[in-house]
């Protein structure tokens, strides 16, 4: 495990929220390689952590024995076109990107035997991420189990049976941490109009955010209708507010929000 060296091509947000996850879990800075072409600011981040920063993709996934491909999907057709001359039949590959199925890695990266799909999200910043699992059945179970441990370190594992539920888990928890922070935004934007400062206004929505997700986490037997109705008195405030979002109907407009994740996944898995 920690002696296998791992390179991440492209280090953007998400791969710099695995890297630092692993660095706080102990793994060694010595075992990882970054490269991230057009972003020196974060290079440095990356430099100053010491961490590998200065290889060409091409000599990172030469030198490494595991490869986790964290560009762009856009970028995935051009950045593998690079390693058309290595061979990848002894390296384990882990995919992070939405929408490119394991069909388009394969064509792309014809020598590999080992590729792993998952979809990580980026509170694996602070240890706290959930990353969906897919790989086919022939699939190394060594290369499945470093994958599980590298990404347990920075969160919980969930694999799927099926490579389409990996869209799916895009949906509930991939993209998700943006539905959380726009509902924490608006509600700062309200108290700011209300004439709190920024402050503020974002001290006492982020402590109610901590607050509720931890009695939510701390009580796994009591329902989150119950948690819900727990707050909401007869005739009182709540109501008002629960009853705004009911005539808006903000289960289904989550419902669309989270299906629209889905087809943009799919939409991607047909045209990258
Ligand atoms: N941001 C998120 O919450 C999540 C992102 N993902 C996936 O992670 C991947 C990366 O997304 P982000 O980190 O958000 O994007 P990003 O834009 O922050 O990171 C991509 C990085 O790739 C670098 N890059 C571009 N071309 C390159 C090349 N030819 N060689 C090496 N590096 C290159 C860029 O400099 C950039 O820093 C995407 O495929 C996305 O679907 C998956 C789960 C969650
Ligand atoms: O927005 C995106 O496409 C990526 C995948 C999940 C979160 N960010």
């Amino acid at each position: 495990m920690k002696d296998k060296k791992i390179a991440f091509i492209g280090a953007g947000n998400m791969a710099f929220a695995i890297i630092c996850g692993l660095i706080k879990k102990g793994f060694s800075p010595a075992q990882i390689i970054a490269c991230n072409k057009s972003n020196q600011t974060r290079r440095q981040e990356l430099s100053e952590l010491g961490i590998t920063v200065n290889l060409s993709n091409k000599e990172a996934v030469k030198h490494a024995d595991v490869i986790i491909l964290a560009v762009k999907p856009q970028m995935m057709s051009d950045v593998c076109s690079e390693f058309s001359e290595i061979d990848f039949s002894d390296k384990w590959i882990i995919s992070i990107a939405a929408g490119i199925s394991i069909h388009r890695l394969e064509t792309l990266l014809p020598s590999a035997k080992n590729i792993i799909r998952t979809m990580p999200n980026t509170p694996a910043l602070i240890g706290e991420g959930v990353t969906g699992l897919f790989a086919k059945s022939h699939v190394n179970l060594t290369a499945k189990h470093f994958t599980e441990t590298l990404m347990n370190a920075v969160g919980k594992c969930y694999w799927v049976e099926e490579e389409c539920k990996l869209n799916q888990i895009t949906a509930i928890t991939g993209s998700s941490p943006a539905y959380f922070f726009s509902f924490m935004e608006a509600m700062q934007q309200s108290a700011i109009q209300m004439g709190f400062s920024e402050q503020d206004a974002r001290d006492l929505v982020q402590s109610v955010a901590l607050g509720a997700t931890k009695l939510v986490a701390q009580n796994p037997d009591v329902s989150l209708s119950q948690l819900r109705e727990n707050v909401t008195s007869k005739g009182g405030t709540t109501a008002e507010a629960l009853n705004v979002f009911n005539q808006h109907n903000l289960t289904q407009i989550v419902n669309e929000a989270m299906l629209a994740v889905i087809t943009r996944a799919e939409e991607m898995e047909q045209s990258l």
